[in-house]
C-alpha cells in the first residue's frame, strides 16, 4: 500500500485528549494487517538507507512501529521509556508535549558509543518527544542519524525542530490544518 492509501487508514478523533486537539489515531492502521506491514516496510526502507545499526522507539506508540522495523531489518531495538519502568539506573530528560509534560528514560548500557541509531515513532507533533529522545541518546554516545515517523503534523513544527538538531527526518503522511 502507498503512503496515500495508508492515510485513509488513520482515524481522526476531535477534542482528544483535550478540546482543540485533532487526535490522529493509528489504532485503525495497525488493525489492518496489510496496512501495518506496508507502513513498517516503508519506515524500515528509510531507516536502512540511513545506515541504522539499531532502532530506538519511544513508549508507547513508538514501540509498536520501532520494534517491528528492528525485526524487519534484523537489528536491535532500544526502548526509550516513560519514567520508573526500567529496573536499572537510568538517565532521563523532561520535555513538553502538545498536551502536557512527560519524561523519558533509557538504560545507558543499551547503547554502544558511536552506534548509529534511527528513531522511529508513530507521529511527530511539536517535536518535544523526538528532540528529548535525540538529546538522551546523544548523551550516552549514540549517533542519531535519522528519525522516521508514520505521521507528521507540520503545523506544529516538530520536524523542523528536529532537523535543527542535525537529524534527518521523514514521515510517510502529513496532516496539515484540520
Ligand atoms: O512531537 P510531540 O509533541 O512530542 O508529540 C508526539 C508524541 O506524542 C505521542 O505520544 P504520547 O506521549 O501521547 O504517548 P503514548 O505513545 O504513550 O500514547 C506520540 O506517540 C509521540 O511520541
Ligand atoms: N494530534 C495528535 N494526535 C495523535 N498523537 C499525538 N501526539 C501529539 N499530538 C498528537
Amino acid at each position: 500500500m502507498t503512503p496515500t492509501e495508508l492515510r485513509g487508514l488513520i482515524r481522526t478523533v476531535p477534542d482528544f485528549p483535550e478540546p482543540g486537539i485533532q487526535f490522529r489515531d493509528i489504532t485503525t492502521l495497525i488493525a489492518h494487517g496489510e496496512g501495518f506491514r506496508a507502513a513498517v516496510g516503508h519506515l524500515a526502507k528509510a531507516a536502512q538507507q540511513s545506515g541504522a545499526e539499531a532502532i530506538a522507539g519511544m513508549e508507547a506508540r513508538g514501540f509498536i512501529f520501532g520494534a517491528a522495523v528492528a525485526v524487519e531489518l534484523g537489528i536491535g531495538f532500544i526502548p526509550v521509556r516513560k519514567p520508573g519502568k526500567l529496573p536499572v539506573p537510568t538517565i532521563g530528560i523532561d520535555y513538553a508535549l502538545e498536551y502536557g509534560t512527560d519524561r523519558l528514560e533509557i538504560d545507558p548500557d543499551a547503547i554502544r558509543p558511536g552506534q548509529r541509531i534511527s528513531i522511529v515513532d508513530d507521529l511527530i507533533a511539536t517535536g518535544g518527544t523526538a528532540v528529548a529522545a535525540t538529546r538522551l541518546l546523544r548523551k550516552v554516545g549514540a549517533v542519531v542519524s535519522s528519525a522516521h515517523f508514520v505521521i507528521d503534523l507540520p503545523d506544529l513544527g516538530g520536524a523542523t525542530q528536529l532537523r535543527e538538531q542535525g537529524v534527518r527526518v521523514d514521515a510517510l503522511i502529513d496532516f496539515e490544518g484540520d
